[in-house]
């Protein structure tokens, strides 16, 4: 399977130390955050990679670092080439669709932004015709063009941010939790609306969700982030019918009225550690219902798991073991 997009040990660190001079009063040392630390990943051309995790973990640091708003501090993004010979660009669809939308814009003229600057359509009467199909495209009429932002619903915004992000004809777009600002009923539109655009426009997805139940239906693949690591990674039915990891297990037991098995062992439960000061071994340990001394001292490696699983857990890591399956180091 071709690859679109392969990621490999990325980390970014952050420097979020007290100005110098207060350091040097205080006799403090630097303070480096780690927001993403050594994950690799892949997403197939044509395809979903959803990242859940909580809160925190990492997953837009992941989203910037992919569509080349930050700079990695180590660690390769390697996207493939496209059809035309060049090298693929991401697009990013955002959260809070209002603040990506410009309040003083027509929507014509933010649709139609990219359209002019890769300079797509030849003439303003050209680039008039293409923003009124992709309204059409993204359910919207030809009448919202003259109108302004907040003019619209949040389930209409996000549809013209799709629509602004399709004007740029992307082949990858990184969509960060695109309809966590919205209802229910309206998150699940822009969901299937997103899944047919993706069929009929063969568009490759790095999703982004603090959400299970919202990427369930989106993914191929889901990686668990947990502070700033993949903690386990999977094909989407297998994640969701046999969680490995007791990360997963909690994200899983979460999700209200979910089908899926429930865990023999009590889910975890507490808060997410702050990244300034990991806990040592695993980093969820002190949350885990099924840790003991090795988790508390040693870090847990990525495994391979079968069927295209990776996991990173002592006790996923034994029990597989027990089983004489391998475990082999991913
Ligand atoms: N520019 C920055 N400078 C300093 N720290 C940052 C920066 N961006 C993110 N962080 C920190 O990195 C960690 C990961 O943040 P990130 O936003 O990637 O997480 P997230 O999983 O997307 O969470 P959320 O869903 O709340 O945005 C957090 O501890 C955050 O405070």
């Amino acid at each position: 399977m071709k690859q679109a997009l392969v990621v490999r040990n990325l980390s970014r660190v952050f420097d979020v130390s007290a100005p110098l001079l207060n350091r040097i009063i205080e006799r403090k040392p630097r303070t480096l955050l780690r927001a993403v630390d050594d994950i690799s990943f892949s997403v197939p051309l044509g395809g979903c990679l959803s990242l859940v995790g909580e809160s925190g973990c990492g997953k837009s640091t992941v989203a910037r670092l992919v569509t080349g708003l930050y700079r990695p501090s180590a660690g390769q993004i390697d996207f493939s080439l496209g059809d035309s010979g060049h090298r693929i660009q991401a697009h990013m669809i955002f959260q809070d669709p209002y603040a990506s939308l410009n309040p003083r814009w027509r929507v014509r003229d933010i649709i139609a932004e990219p359209i002019r600057e890769l300079g797509l359509r030849a003439g303003e009467a050209a680039t008039r015709a293409r923003v009124d199909e992709l309204l059409g495209i993204v359910g919207l009429s030809p009448r919202d063009a003259e109108k302004f932002p907040h003019e619209f619903s949040g389930g209409q915004r996000q549809r013209i941010s799709i629509a602004r992000a399709l004007a740029g004809e992307p082949k990858f777009l990184v969509c960060d939790e695109p309809t966590s600002a919205l209802d229910v009923s309206v998150q699940a539109q822009i969901l299937n609306l997103m899944r047919s655009l993706q069929d009929e426009f063969g568009l490759t997805y790095l999703f982004i969700s603090h959400d299970l139940s919202v990427v369930r239906h989106m993914s191929d693949r889901i990686a668990v982030m947990y502070l700033g690591r993949i903690v386990e990674e999977a094909d989407t039915e297998a994640l969701f019918d046999h969680p490995l990891h007791p990360y997963t297990q909690l994200l899983l037991e979460t999700i209200p009225d979910i089908e899926a098995p429930r865990p023999e062992v009590a889910p975890a439960t507490g808060e997410v550690p702050s990244p300034l000061n990991p806990p040592p071994g695993c980093t969820f340990h002190p949350r885990c219902p099924q840790a003991d001394d090795r988790c508390r001292a040693e870090v847990p490696q990525v495994l391979e798991a079968g069927e295209g699983r990776r996991v990173a857990c002592h006790r996923v890591a034994e029990m597989l073991e027990r089983n004489g399956i391998p475990a082999l180091s991913a």
